[in-house]
């Protein structure tokens, strides 16, 4: 067994480990990065990039049929064999090389193999070989370990041996009939790839489609999908599943519907990765979420920080906002908050400090790439109203924007605001449409900016495009009366 020595050890090189390390070389420590897997994680094999790969071909051919002049320049119908290729390329062919080589250039040392805390400080590291490493760490130690998908116990389910999302973003063959059990994104974003590429899709969502966005924008999308051919069982959930010899699986359903297909895929949520990492060393529960402070270090059971404060956790694995840029938007804080106390230096994590992730907890933006997409930053009128906030909520038809109009023939979107009415500034919108992923930036920056929406009158939309629909809200809305935020 061999024994090193670094200022920070990090446990999981997913993007949100690769960007910790990153900042922390950055500031003169030496770091070293297990991983078990791929170096890139979840994200860079088995979600955004090969799923939003699976999609793209389809949302560009629909771009193409709203217009009739180019439409008739399309003769043919999606080819599934080249999209499957090119998602093949995004997903870099499953080899990590690339990422191996930005690690080395950036000056962070790589152990490939399952890592696991056995003291303060300190990481076992079991090789892959057999060959066992020990790491210990001067100043921090980071898990950064992701997620995994979640299987409901639903009888019969797991012996069908059902696709999760990594099996459905991997996909070598499209089924010809694909049941999806769960109506989050996944669930939502791979019924509409796969109905694209041609197979017969059923989806079952438990608590209706998409629960969590504005109903407006869910609502929009579920027509939509209905409209491709996919049957969607809302409020409802599968009792049992069975595979038969042939292969065909058997779901019935609460409601006593039964249904065949050719793949189940299993979309009902995510569990941390951390059964296996050592928390019961630190007094925690292997399996469970990590719970963070401001400054991202963990939190034993009374709430207070591990240890002398050695233990971090960033990315999906504190369950704070799971998304790829919200935990690298944590890693960039985390690096700068490491090498800060490394060399004694304050930790401001103050709301919107250096090294605060208050945009966590007020401003995550996430686009949904269904077909129309939708796209949402902050609250909810829901979320707002659960976190006492006094808003108003105010929508507009974006259909009725003439920079839509002019996008595609029929075009059908909807947008909504979300006003703290005390402060006068924008905490959240949404918006659903054809090509409304770009739109996203600008409400993100008013609402981490707290813009007074006095200001944004003066933030003039360029005519004609899909960005008016920000004056047709403010004027939904009308001018806050003067002085109201005084
Ligand atoms: C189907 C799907 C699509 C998605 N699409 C999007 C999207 O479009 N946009 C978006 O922002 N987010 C998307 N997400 C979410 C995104 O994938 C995650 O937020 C992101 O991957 C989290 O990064 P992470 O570094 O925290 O964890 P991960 O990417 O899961 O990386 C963790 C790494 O740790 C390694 N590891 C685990 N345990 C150990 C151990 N004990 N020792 C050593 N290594 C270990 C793993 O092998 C892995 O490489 C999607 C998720 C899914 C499932
Ligand atoms: N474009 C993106 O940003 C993107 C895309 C994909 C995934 N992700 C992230 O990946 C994570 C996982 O997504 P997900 O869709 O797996 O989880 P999710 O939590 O978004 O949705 C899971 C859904 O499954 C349903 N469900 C749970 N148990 C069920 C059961 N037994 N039967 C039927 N339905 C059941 C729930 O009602 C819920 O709506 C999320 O954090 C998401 O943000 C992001």
């Amino acid at each position: 067994m061999s024994e090193n020595v670094f200022d920070v050890v990090v446990i999981g090189a997913g993007p949100v480990g690769e960007n910790v390390a990153d900042g922390a070389v950055k500031g003169g420590l030496s770091v070293a990065i297990v991983e078990s897997e791929l170096v890139g994680g979840e994200c860079s094999y088995w979600a955004c990039m090969p799923t939003k790969a699976l999609l793209r071909d389809a949302a560009a051919l629909r771009a193409v049929r709203a217009l009739p002049g180019a439409s008739a320049a399309v003769t043919g119908s999606l080819d599934p064999a080249a999209v499957l290729a090119r998602r093949d390329a995004f997903a870099s062919h499953w080899h990590d090389d690339g990422q191996v080589s930005w690690l080395e250039s950036a000056g962070i040392t790589l152990l490939r193999g399952v890592g696991r805390i056995s003291a303060a400080r300190t990481v076992d590291v079991a090789g892959p070989d057999g060959h066992a490493t020990v790491l210990r760490a001067r100043h921090a130690v980071v898990v950064a370990t992701g997620t995994s998908a979640r299987v409901p116990h639903v009888h019969g389910l797991a012996d069908a041996v059902p696709w999760t999302s990594r099996e459905a973003a991997a996909a070598q063959t499209v089924p010809g009939r694909l049941a999806i059990i769960g109506g989050g994104v996944v669930g939502t974003e791979m019924a509409t790839a796969y109905a694209a590429l041609g197979s017969q899709v059923t989806l079952i969502a438990r608590d209706g489609l998409l629960p969590t966005v504005e109903s407006f924008a869910s609502e929009l999308v579920a027509e939509a999908l209905k409209a491709q051919g996919v049957a969607l069982h809302l409020l409802t959930e599968p009792d049992s599943v069975h595979r038969d010899e042939a292969g065909t699986v058997h779901l019935t359903l609460a409601d006593g519907t039964t249904l065949a297909a050719d793949e189940v895929l299993v979309a009902t949520g995510r569990t941390p990765n951390t059964a296996a990492v050592g928390l019961e060393q630190v007094g925690l529960t292997p399996g469970d979420w990590l719970q963070v402070d401001d400054s991202l270090r963990v939190l034993g059971t009374d709430g207070t920080p591990v240890g002398d404060g050695w233990l971090y956790a960033a990315g999906d694995v504190n369950h704070r906002a799971p998304l790829t840029h919200q935990g690298k938007y944590q890693a960039r804080a985390l690096g700068e908050t490491i090498v800060a106390r490394a060399n004694g230096n304050p930790v401001d994590t103050s709301p919107w400090g250096r090294h605060a992730a208050t945009a966590d907890e007020r401003a995550v933006p996430q686009v949904i790439f269904s077909d129309p997409e939708i796209a949402t930053v902050g609250h909810t009128a829901a979320s707002a109203e659960a976190a006492g906030i006094r808003v108003r909520a105010v929508e507009y038809d974006l259909g009725a924007v003439a920079g839509a109009a002019l996008h595609a023939d029929g075009y059908a979107g909807r947008a909504g605001m979300i006003v703290d009415e005390d402060k006068q500034v924008l905490v959240g919108f949404t918006v659903v449409g054809p090509d409304v992923a770009e739109l996203l930036h600008a409400a993100t920056i008013a609402i981490a900016a707290e813009v007074p929406i006095d200001r944004l009158w003066h933030a003039v939309p360029a005519y004609p495009t899909l960005s008016e629909i920000w004056l047709r809200l403010l004027e939904t809305h009308g001018r806050p009366p003067e002085a109201a935020w005084l």
